[in-house]
C-alpha cells in the first residue's frame, strides 16, 4: 500500500542552515522528501543538500532554471552531479527543455547514478488570470498550464509542476505516467499567504496529483511535526 508519506514533499524555505537542520531533525520520522529551494540554496550554498544526503532523505532541488538552452543544459549537468531525486526548470522553449532532458540522461549514465526527474514549472501557483493579463497573456492560468504541460511532455522531460486546480486536466492530456508535482496546497485551517490557486491535500490527491509540495502550513505551524502527521493522515484518508 502506498503511504501518504511518499506523496508529501516539505519545502524548507528558510535562509538559515541551523533552522533548516532543526526542521529536518524534527520532521525526521514523519517526512521522507524535502525540497531545497532558492532561498535555502543561495544562502547555504548547498550545505542543506549535504545534510539531507547524510540523513538518507530524498531531495528535490528547486532552482527553477530559466535561461538560454546552453546555460540551462550546463546548470542541469551540474545539478545531476549533486545526485538529487527531482529538480525543476521552467517550462520554456522546446529546444531548451529537450537539451536539459538529454544532458541529464547523458550525465547520469556517465556517473552511473539514477537520473533525477526533471519537472517543468508551468504557471506559478501564486499567479491568477489577472496576473497573466497584466503581463500580456490572454490565456487563463489553466489554459496556459495545459499548453505548457503538453510542450514539456513533447520535450522529453519527466513531468511538470502545476496547481492541483488543473492537475486532472493535465493528466487527461499528458497521461498518468507524466510526473505531477503540486504546490499551493493548503489544509482548510492554514493561511493562504501569497498563493492564489490553492487546493486542500485531500482534494489534490483526489484530482490525481502525485506529489504535494507543502511549506508554511508545516514549517510555520506551532507544532511542525504534528502538522506533517495530520497532512499525511489527510492524504491517506483518500488513497
Ligand atoms: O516549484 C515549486 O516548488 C513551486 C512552484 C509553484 O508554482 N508554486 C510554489 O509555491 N512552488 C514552491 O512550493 C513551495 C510552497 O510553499 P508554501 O506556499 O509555503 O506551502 C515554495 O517553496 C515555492 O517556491
Amino acid at each position: 500500500m502506498v503511504k501518504g508519506k511518499e506523496r508529501l514533499i516539505v519545502a524548507i524555505d528558510t535562509n538559515e542552515f541551523d533552522k533548516a537542520k532543526e526542521l529536518i531533525d524534527e520532521l525526521d520520522d514523519s517526512v521522507d522528501i524535502f525540497k531545497v529551494g532558492l532561498e535555502q540554496y543561495v544562502s547555504t550554498r548547498g550545505k542543506t543538500i549535504d545534510y539531507l544526503k547524510e540523513k538518507g532523505k530524498k531531495i528535490f532541488l528547486d532552482l527553477k532554471f530559466h535561461d538560454i538552452p546552453n546555460t540551462m543544459k550546463s546548470a542541469v549537468r551540474s545539478a545531476v552531479r549533486d545526485n538529487v531525486w527531482l529538480m525543476t526548470i521552467h517550462v520554456s522553449d522546446l529546444e531548451g527543455m529537450r537539451q536539459c532532458a538529454l544532458v541529464a540522461k547523458e550525465e547520469a549514465e556517465k556517473l552511473n547514478i539514477e537520473k533525477p526527474l526533471i519537472v517543468g514549472v508551468t504557471v506559478l501557483t501564486s499567479l491568477s488570470n489577472q496576473d497573466l493579463k497584466d503581463i500580456g497573456c490572454d490565456m487563463t492560468t489553466e489554459e496556459l498550464a495545459i499548453k505548457r504541460a503538453k510542450l514539456a511532455k513533447e520535450s522529453g522531460i519527466d513531468g511538470i509542476v502545476c496547481s492541483a486546480q488543473e492537475v486532472d486536466k493535465i493528466i487527461q492530456v499528458c497521461g498518468d505516467d507524466f510526473v505531477t508535482v503540486c504546490p499551493g496546497i493548503r489544509p482548510t485551517t492554514s493561511e493562504v499567504g501569497d498563493q492564489k490557486r490553492v487546493v486542500t491535500p485531500s482534494e489534490a490527491i483526489n484530482k490525481g496529483a502525485q506529489y504535494l509540495v507543502i511549506g508554511r502550513p508545516i514549517t510555520q505551524a506551532i507544532n511542525p511535526k504534528q502538522s506533517a502527521i495530520n497532512i499525511v493522515k489527510e492524504i491517506e484518508s483518500v488513497l
